[in-house]
């Protein structure tokens, strides 16, 4: 399976979950490519099996300042027949915890792309044995349905 993740980080959280899931996709034999999510690429985009997007929440639940061209952009482009994973750290202080995260999930399906249903959302960096094995199972369960998605068109 062809994977590329695209993700921004400012204090490396969201880059130690990146870290983690692109790990656990290589142990399922995945050609991983990671990139920073800055353009949207359409083409490149459909050339992968699954796209993962990851970032931080700044501001009062507002995506980064690295991705408000990216997000608009967006608006511009048909993302339907591609398959995504959503992933991003956080801070419980704040109340929109990991709100990027569902503003990046919300406007690829408006875009008419598929979103795995789980979203990960992780406090800072996934230090401990349970964050880690909850992105690995997130990755896991993107996995499993990409692959599930494929052998139900080939049927
Ligand atoms: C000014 C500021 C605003 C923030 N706002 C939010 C927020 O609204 N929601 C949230 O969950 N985290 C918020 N955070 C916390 C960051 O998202 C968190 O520290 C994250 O782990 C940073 O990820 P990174 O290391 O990949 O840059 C904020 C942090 C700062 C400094």
């Amino acid at each position: 399976m062809k994977v590329l993740i695209r993700y921004v980080s400012m204090t490396s959280n969201t880059e130690d979950i990146m870290i983690v899931i692109k790990n656990k996709l290589e142990t399922l034999n995945c050609e991983v490519k990671v990139e920073e999510l800055d353009f949207v690429h359409l083409q490149k985009l459909s050339a992968y099996d699954l796209v993962l997007f990851g970032s931080y929440t700044w501001g009062d639940g507002d995506l980064p300042y690295e991705l408000e061209d990216m997000y608009e952009d967006l608006d511009d482009v048909d993302l339907t027949g591609i398959s995504f994973g959503i992933f991003g750290s956080g801070d419980r202080f704040y109340p929109a915890f990991c709100q990027a995260v569902d503003l990046l999930a919300d406007k690829v399906k408006e875009r008419g792309g598929d979103v795995f249903s789980s979203l990960l959302k992780i406090e800072f960096s996934p230090d401990s044995e349970e964050e880690v094995l909850e992105c690995e199972q997130f990755e896991v369960g993107v996995y499993e349905w990409v692959k599930e998605k494929d052998t139900s068109h080939a049927r």
